[in-house]
């Protein structure tokens, strides 16, 4: 496991500044309270209410835009080109779509849901890629229809429904369907066992061993109406070891390699997928992104020269580590209550719990995977003297925790704004109606301006789906 999710070993200290897990565009001003791209906290909760995303637009550019220039740097050092895919599983809207695109980087789809965000954000077909272990017959047409830039194909069976597909859409050997083959290298990495998708016996891919994801590649190329252009690996999410990112590298290198040899076809590209850790709280570090672009770049040249093979076009697909950090969301406290365990005199003081207006709805990673985020008192400055808090949601299941064990200002009450820090990546994309509750608008502040880019749902909306 990684730091993300370890066992806390107590309960994580007030932030008297702030860290670096906040957005670039995050401040304190003078009474302690919080300021967002020059915008007060306090008055996005009164026009947006709570709670809310709030995604650093600035941040989110620079992120992307980071990724672009460190790849594109070091891999061209080396003679590769590089394309950036925004994974848009972490967070996709139309308008992130179209920041992405700006920014130089193409977006990542995993189903037909993200593909039509994608097109009505008009990312152009060529930009795009599409991903999914289970597509639907529908979703494949769809790709197809939009010429994305790839397919990536999970299984044996699928490369037999993409070439037919393919076929039935009038795609031939002069117009064929771009593919790369999703491979898994059995190197296990990430943060918990949930979000590692390269070990064997799990959902994902066709694996190197025994000379499957060989099969898997001849069977693309037995088809004239599909194009391969590669293979492509995806070994975890929140990594922090560039090393793990490496030694897939190698080994799908020596799979391209020993493809051309026994097809006599090399695959020209490689992409190596997304999952790069970013820090949730002050003791963590994210991962240095120019440093890890400049290794891997390293690798696959030196391992491209051991293989007496040309290296190959480049893509990554990093999702959490551009959105992840750009976003905070908003909470107001609804309840503050000390719970004491036992009767009377006997009975023992536990812990506060101190409850916000969301929760496991719109996060629900503490949950699922025992992650852990970085609180603040975001309205005001608060006592020096702190108390030992347990901040939950609204739903009704004891589980609902955002926080586990943190410190809190000893007089947080009932109306404070508390503000959770890196929840751009798999906080609003994973949100439910639990309970029925409304999942949050999502709030781009800029240069001292917000605008929704996502709104907050109403009863309406749920309503419209109940036919009663
Ligand atoms: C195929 C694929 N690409 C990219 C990503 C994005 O990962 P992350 O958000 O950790 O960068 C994922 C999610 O783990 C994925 O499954
Ligand atoms: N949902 C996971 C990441 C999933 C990655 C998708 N393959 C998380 O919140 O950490």
């Amino acid at each position: 496991m990684s730091a993300a999710h370890a066992a806390s070993t107590g309960p994580a200290p007030v932030e008297r500044a702030l860290s670096h897990v906040w957005p670039s565009g995050a401040e304190l001003a003078d009474d302690g309270s919080l300021t967002l791209a020059g915008i007060d906290v306090r008055e996005l909760a009164e026009q947006q209410g709570t709670p809310a995303f709030v995604l650093d637009e600035a941040d989110f550019r620079a992120r992307a835009r980071r990724y672009a220039d460190a790849f594109t740097e070091a891999f061209g050092a080396v003679g590769a080109e590089v394309d950036v895919f925004y994974a848009g599983k972490a967070f996709l809207s139309v308008a992130v779509a179209r920041w992405a695109c700006e920014e130089g980087l193409n977006v990542d789809t995993c189903t037909g849901g993200e593909l039509a965000v994608a097109l009505r954000a008009e990312v152009p077909g060529a930009r795009l890629g599409l991903h999914g272990n289970n597509k639907s017959d529908d979703e494949i047409r769809r790709a197809i229809d939009a010429r994305v830039g790839r397919v990536v194909v999970d299984s044996l069976a699928e490369i037999e429904r993409v070439a037919a597909l393919a076929a039935a859409a009038g795609r031939t050997a002069e117009d064929r369907v771009p593919v790369m083959v999703r491979v898994t290298t059995g190197i296990h990495a990430g943060g918990h066992e949930f979000i590692s998708t390269a070990h064997e016996d799990q959902k994902f891919g066709i694996s190197l061993a025994g000379g499957q994801a060989l099969a898997a590649l001849d069977a693309v190329l037995a088809h004239p109406e599909l194009e391969l252009l590669g293979a492509h690996s995806h070994i975890g999410s929140q990594i922090q070891d560039a090393a793990a990112f490496e030694a897939a590298a190698r080994a799908m290198l020596g799979l391209r390699a020993e493809h051309a040899r026994t097809s006599g076809y090399l695959a020209p590209e490689l992409d190596l997928g997304g999952g790069y850790g970013i820090a949730y709280t002050a003791d963590e570090t994210p991962i240095d992104v120019p440093a890890v672009a400049r290794a891997l770049a390293r690798t696959v040249a030196d391992a491209c020269a051991e293989l007496g093979t040309p290296v190959p076009r480049i893509s990554i697909e990093p999702g959490r580590s551009i959105v992840g950090p750009a976003a905070v969301t908003l909470y107001r406290v609804g309840v503050v209550k000390p719970v004491t365990v036992g009767d009377g005199a006997d009975g023992t003081f536990v812990r506060t719990y101190v409850s916000v207006d969301g929760g496991m709805s719109d996060n629900i990673r503490p949950v699922l995977y025992g992650a852990r985020y970085t609180v603040r008192l975001a309205n005001r400055r608060g006592a020096d003297d702190v108390l030992r808090a347990r901040v939950v949601g609204k739903h009704c299941e004891s589980g609902d925790v955002v926080l586990d064990d943190v410190e809190l200002p000893a007089d947080v009450a009932p109306g404070d704004l508390l503000a959770v820090a890196a929840t751009g990546a798999y906080g609003r994309s994973m949100a439910s109606n639990y309970n029925h509750v409304l999942r949050p608008p999502v709030v781009a502040v800029r240069d001292g301006a917000a605008r929704v880019i996502v709104r907050r749902e109403t009863e309406d909306d749920l309503l419209a789906l109940d036919l009663g």
